[in-house]
């Protein structure tokens, strides 16, 4: 049975320098600080209780969570996971309460990526209270390294239901919902996230962060630009550990009736409809 993702929800982030990373999340890319323990520091981006957060521990440990349905649809999704050999976790009550959510799996996917389902997701009565006014609407999608994109595309499409809207050379975009895309599967030799997008309210919020990183020194790695693929326009940034950040405005939505998938070639102007070219190296190459 196809187990059926919802929606991308939180990615926890490992750092060797907690105290910079955490000034990086509010500071820099705006978002609330929430929960709080002495090694793991939480933030807000949406109406959820939690979307990100950073603890102490090696970067290359990174966790992306995605939201299902309801518990039977999370023991479904075990009893499938298992079905095909991996060795699926439950959440402990004190992991769910780190997570703001009722209950989780958690999994390696077959290149070695540490993805949970999570149900039960705590949404917070407050607004956000951003750190400072970048024009965040949300988190949005992640971008995950992959050694086998073939493989791994057939697991989020055939073992879940995501659906491809558009390919850059072998990089699917790939949709779990009208949103172009929720997930990008990035060609390389290794596993994990690769960036994490926020949208924000205008391009001018993308121009305005544009001169905030330059005025703060931090590595401005793609854009100001607009992908031909969701037809946003963006900003990528690398924040601590290498991690790379989007701010993206007007991500096409799909009909699902008569959309159809769409090929693009491996080179800049796939990447960028302005001419930016990207510095991130497994764009290039
Ligand atoms: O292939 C290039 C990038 C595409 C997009 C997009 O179409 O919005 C991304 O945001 C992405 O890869 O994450
Ligand atoms: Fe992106």
């Amino acid at each position: 049975m196809t187990i059926h993702i919802k929606d991308v929800a939180y990615t926890r982030l490992k750092t060797s320098d907690l105290g910079a990373a955490t000034d990086f999340a509010s500071r820099i890319l705006g978002l609330q600080p929430v929960e709080r323990t002495v090694r793991c520091h939480g933030f807000r981006s949406n109406e959820r209780a939690m979307t990100l957060s950073y603890e102490e521990g090696n970067p290359g440990e990174n966790i992306v969570g995605f939201e299902l349905g309801d518990e039977d649809e999370l023991d479904r999704a075990a009893a499938t996971l298992e079905a095909m050999g991996h060795v699926v976790r439950r959440g402990s009550r004190e992991q769910c309460e780190q997570r703001c959510v009722r209950d989780f799996i958690g999994f390696r996917d077959a290149g070695g990526a540490q993805i949970e389902f999570a149900v039960g997701l705590e949404v917070s009565g407050n607004r956000v209270f951003y750190s400072r006014d970048a024009g965040i609407t949300g988190f949005s999608h992640v971008g995950l390294f992959s050694n086998d994109p073939i493989r791994d595309e057939h697991f989020w499409t055939q073992v879940c239901n995501a659906r491809v809207s558009d390919r850059v050379g072998e990089l699917p975009l790939l949709r779990i919902s009208q949103i172009h895309h929720s997930i990008a599967l990035i060609p390389a030799p290794r596993s994990g996230v690769q960036h994490i997008n926020h949208q924000v309210q205008s391009i001018d919020d993308v121009q305005r962060s544009f001169a905030l990183l330059r005025k703060q020194n931090v590595p401005i790695v793609f854009g100001p630009g607009r992908h031909p693929t969701s037809g946003a326009r963006f900003i990528y940034f690398e924040g601590p550990d290498g991690m790379v950040f989007e701010y993206s405005v007007g991500v096409n939505e799909v009909d699902e009736e008569t959309y159809r998938e769409r090929q693009f070639g491996f080179e800049p102007t796939s990447f960028c409809m302005w001419g930016a070219k990207p510095a991130i190296k497994e764009l290039t190459s």
